[in-house]
């Protein structure tokens, strides 16, 4: 019989890392495994200690506490630690600066320590190839726009093969008609090449774009890990569904299991009566009705009761409107999304209904 697989031990896994800077817990118990080939991008707003993790990972910051291991083994605690150089760890950030006096062949290999001079202009080669520059092998920085030095500086981090990328909020210095190739430009070649990918950055459209799994960071801890897909349908909280889109929010109390609204009743399994409650939704999940003559849609099971508004403010965003309602029950403003153009006038009546498979119920 043969012997069963024994499981890869992650490329990248930290244990339990704690940092303070002036008595504040900066970095706050943060653990995480990344696979070999997997991207996780550790996403959360500025200050919350992204770069921070990301700089204790690259042994240029020591944590206070907790454990770093690459491929199985132990790379850093608070006693042992293996020097940044020999970690075997690629680097890329925001203001990556090539070399203006070398040529590109010769900043690609910069970082290229082993092989004889043909297998480093291979590698080299190899790489330029790959990111569509072989033609300006022997030129030098300052003759490429800024994505073209962007894609160098990729190929210079790839070149000595890490076994680990970490990029800092890589991609924010280009411009956006830029900035979607080059994303997927470069994350196809971060999977060929099977590194461990962690991306640090605050805007969750990277990071839905780029990642396998999302770490949602907030206050110096990970909120919340999982897919893209997972951590934007299923949020952990109220502060996590906002972070990725504007939020309307009911207030309510749970009454045997349901929370009555002036939208109908909500599902509130499991919580206490008496217990507050804030019913989050997106706006592009309210469903906008034209008032017939007093009267709104009837309740469907679905959707529930419509509620009347009155138009308060509609602007154009380019593939979606925004329009934003006075509500006539407690004179809150809910906003909803419509896609294309629609753009009804202030004071018009409409009636709103809310996706009830799309919300949220979560204690206030
Ligand atoms: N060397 C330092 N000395 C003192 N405080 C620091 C130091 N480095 C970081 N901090 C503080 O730690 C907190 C987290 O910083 P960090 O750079 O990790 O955040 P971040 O999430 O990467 O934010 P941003 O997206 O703005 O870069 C911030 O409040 C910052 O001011």
């Amino acid at each position: 019989m043969r012997a069963p697989l024994t499981e890869q031990p992650p490329r990248l896994e930290i244990r339990n890392l704690v940092r303070h800077f002036d008595g504040r817990r900066v970095v706050d118990d943060v653990s995480l495994r990344i696979m070999a080939g997997q991207v996780t991008c550790l996403l959360g707003p500025s200050g919350c200690g992204k770069s921070t993790t990301l700089r204790m990972i690259a042994g240029v910051e020591m944590q206070d506490s907790g454990e770093i291991w690459v491929d199985g083994k132990l790379v850093c605690d608070t006693i042992f630690r293996v020097p940044p150089e020999r970690r075997e760890i690629g680097l890329m950030f925001q203001d990556f600066a090539l070399f203006p006096h070398l040529s590109v062949a010769e900043n690609v290999a910069f970082g290229l320590r082993t092989g004889t001079r043909t297998e480093k202009r291979a590698r080299v080669a190899e790489l330029l190839e790959r990111v569509d520059l072989i033609q300006f092998i022997d030129g030098y920085p300052h003759q490429l726009s800024g994505g073209e030095q962007q894609r160098v500086a990729l190929a210079r981090a790839l070149a000595p093969r890490p076994r680990i990328m970490l990029m800092d909020e890589p991609f924010s210095g280009l411009d956006n008609r830029l900035r979607d190739g080059i994303r997927d430009e470069t994350l196809s070649l971060l999977k060929d090449e099977d590194t461990a990918v962690l991306l640090v950055t605050h805007e969750p459209e990277e990071a839905m774009r780029m990642a396998d799994e999302i770490a949602l960071m907030r206050g110096g801890k990970i909120v919340q890990r999982g897919a893209p897909y997972n951590v934007y349908t299923r949020p952990a909280d109220k502060a996590a569904v906002a972070f990725f889109s504007d939020v309307n929010v009911l207030k309510a109390q749970v009454n045997g299991a349901l929370a009555q609204t002036p939208f109908g009743r909500f599902l509130a399994p499991g919580v206490p009566d008496g217990t507050d409650v804030d019913i989050v939704f997106r706006p592009q999940h309210v469903r906008l009705d034209f008032d017939r003559n007093g009267q709104g849609p009837l309740p469907t099971p679905a959707e529930g009761v419509a509620a009347r508004g009155v138009v308060e403010r509609a602007r154009f965003l380019g593939h979606e409107s925004l329009v934003e309602f006075r509500m006539d029950y407690d004179g809150s403003v809910l906003k909803a999304t419509v896609p294309n153009v629609f753009l009804p006038q202030k004071g018009r009546v409409m009636w709103l209904t809310v996706r009830r498979d799309r919300c949220f119920v979560f204690p206030a």
